[in-house]
């Protein structure tokens, strides 16, 4: 036999080093680390990524959390995941050790397809610099007092939406679209949504919601898995759907966002009222003028972008979980509706004291344990952490640079804090402030863990829920919310299963409680408070 030429030999054992290095690194990567929290055992090469389901990505999570203790450490290729099963350790870590625990990850089709300019300043994925930015820039409008000035806004815009489902309540989720954006733009541009209409066609409003659905699609960690694979980055276009769509939802996103600031602009010049004093783009635009503003045009296009994306999608999506529940529970509706008539009888929820309604603040709260919207823990709106430094926790050693992540479904629904988790009930938060069962308690417990916990918790939550109240408050003074045929409640065949868990489309009608006249009249006075918010 001819033995090959020594320099052949050489040859192909340097190939082979360069081609079998990285290979073998990889297949190192996708290993625990060592004392890493429990999970399930890795393959190499894929980690636990083959064993975690794309759809109902909770259910397995879930049945791990049992088996595995209030921490777990997964491998999804070379990423290392943590997730916490337990609130009092989310406690611990996101709020007693904040500092560690305060990073993003920001997904690499985010910062490399859809906004490259945004890899510092898109509000959900900024490092902790931006972060604290746009706490401060914000704080004077999304809590507090800054909060409590836009009830007139929001209360006006949630009145018009009455006359529409009266008018037309078969297209009662056509409705929700525009209130869901309302509060939001008038909060950054000082602009109320029709004037976006009128100036962009109503094509803006669905083309905003487009670009919604196409970045959920493409956050999805499991498809496409290119931040767990990143070879598959440089797959060609015509073979991957990410990066054709990037491109569309790219375009409608900064579409949406560059309308924003023109829309504040504008708002100057066309609302002298409270709105544009209050609003957060007149504010920067003024601090601009006087030579103070934080942020150029660009990061702050992005700052409000990121902002009013994480507002809109999500409002809109859990206010249909709150129908949903409250129209498959009636029981719940009819106690929430006399709580609401008794505090103001016959005339429409005004000047709205929310301390007076702790029935319907219940519903509220009890739909966004019941069916979280961030319970896919992997799904985009898991919006993980990032550990800072090498960290130990309960004895396990967490590596600098992993991914932390609570699991939202496991927490609401554990069995051994709450009676009866699966089932949808306000009167929990009757029994105990955060819904325990009798004779469980936990220091740091919250009643909801859907906007996640600590420095970098959602900073909309109490924007979300004052919203949410006064719209609802107003529609059931207003209507009876009614299944117009079966409604399906079941958290595997009533609701989205993946990325996030929203209700799949059902029917219900809104039965008046009032007269034409009074919701006329109810639409009129609200036409007449929007003119003096905007100073018309
Ligand atoms: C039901 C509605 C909403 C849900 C379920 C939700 C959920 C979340 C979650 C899970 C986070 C990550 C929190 C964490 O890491 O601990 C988050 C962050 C955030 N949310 Fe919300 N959110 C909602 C509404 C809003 C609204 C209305 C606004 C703005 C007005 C908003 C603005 C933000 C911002 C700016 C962040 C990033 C905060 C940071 O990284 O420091 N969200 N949200």
């Amino acid at each position: 036999m001819e033995r090959p030429a020594p320099l052949t030999s050489f040859l192909t054992i340097i190939f082979s080093s360069i081609l079998l290095y990285p290979i073998a690194r990889w297949f190192l990567t996708t290993r625990r680390p060592s004392n890493f929290p429990p999970g399930p055992r890795t393959l190499p090469g894929l980690g636990n990524w083959h064993q975690i389901p794309r759809l109902w990505s909770h259910f397995k999570l879930d049945e791990w959390a049992r088996e595995y203790g209030p921490i777990m450490g997964l491998k999804m290729g070379p990423t290392n995941i943590v997730i916490l099963n337990d609130a009092s350790l989310v406690y611990d870590l996101f709020v007693k050790r904040a500092t560690s625990f305060n990073d993003r990850q920001t997904p690499y089709i985010a910062e490399h397809h859809i906004l490259p300019e945004a890899r510092q300043s898109y509000s959900l994925y900024m490092n902790n610099d931006y972060n604290s930015r746009l706490r401060t820039m914000t704080k004077n409008t999304l809590v507090g007092s800054g909060l409590a000035n836009l009830v007139p806004a929001q209360k006006a815009s949630a009145t018009k939406v009455l006359w529409k489902l009266f008018q037309d309540p078969g297209e009662w989720s056509e409705h929700l679209k525009p209130w869901a954006l309302a509060s939001p733009v008038a909060l950054m541009s000082g602009a109320p949504i029709e004037d976006f209409v009128q100036d962009y066609g109503k094509q803006w409003i669905d083309d905003y919601y487009l670009s919604q659905q196409l970045w959920i699609e493409l956050l999805d960690p499991l498809d496409p898995p290119v931040d767990i694979l990143p070879v598959l980055r440089w797959v060609p276009a015509w073979l991957a759907h990410w990066k054709r769509k990037a491109p569309v939802a790219r375009k409608y996103l900064l579409n949406a966002y560059h309308g924003l600031v023109d829309q504040g602009k504008k708002s100057m010049k066309r609302h002298g009222g409270s709105f544009s004093q209050l609003a957060l783009i007149p504010k920067w635009l003024r601090q601009q003028e006087s030579g103070v503003t934080p942020a150029d045009e660009l990061d702050f296009t992005v700052f409000m972008g990121g902002l009013f994306d994480a507002s809109a999608g999500s409002t809109y999506m859990s206010l249909q979980t709150l129908i949903l529940a409250l129209a498959a529970h009636p029981q719940f509706q009819r106690k929430a509706q006399a709580e609401i008539d008794g505090v103001f009888g016959e005339s429409i929820p005004d000047k709205i004291d929310l301390a007076k309604l702790p029935y319907l603040n219940a519903c509220v709260s009890e739909s966004q344990r019941w069916r979280p919207l961030g319970a896919y823990v992997l799904g985009a709106f898991g919006l993980p952490r990032k550990v800072g430094q090498d960290e130990e926790v309960l004895g396990y050693q967490i590596p600098k640079g992993s991914l932390v992540m609570l699991n939202q479904w496991s927490i609401a629904h554990d069995p051994e804090f709450y009676d009866t988790p699966a089932e949808y009930n306000p009167e929990r938060f009757f029994r105990d402030p955060v819904g325990a069962k009798e004779g469980v308690s936990q220091v740091g417990r919250k009643a909801v863990y859907t906007f996640g916990a600590g420095r970098r918790e959602c900073l909309g939550k109490e924007f979300y829920f004052q919203n949410a109240r006064i719209a609802m408050s107003q529609v059931l003074w207003a209507f009876d919310i009614v299944p117009d045929g079966p409604l399906d409640t079941d958290v595997t065949t009533g609701f989205t299963p993946a990325v996030v868990m929203m209700p799949k489309p059902f029917k219900v009608k809104f039965v008046p409680r009032r007269s034409e006249g009074a919701l006329l009249e109810a639409k009129l006075a609200a036409d007449n408070a929007m003119r003096e918010i905007l100073g018309q």
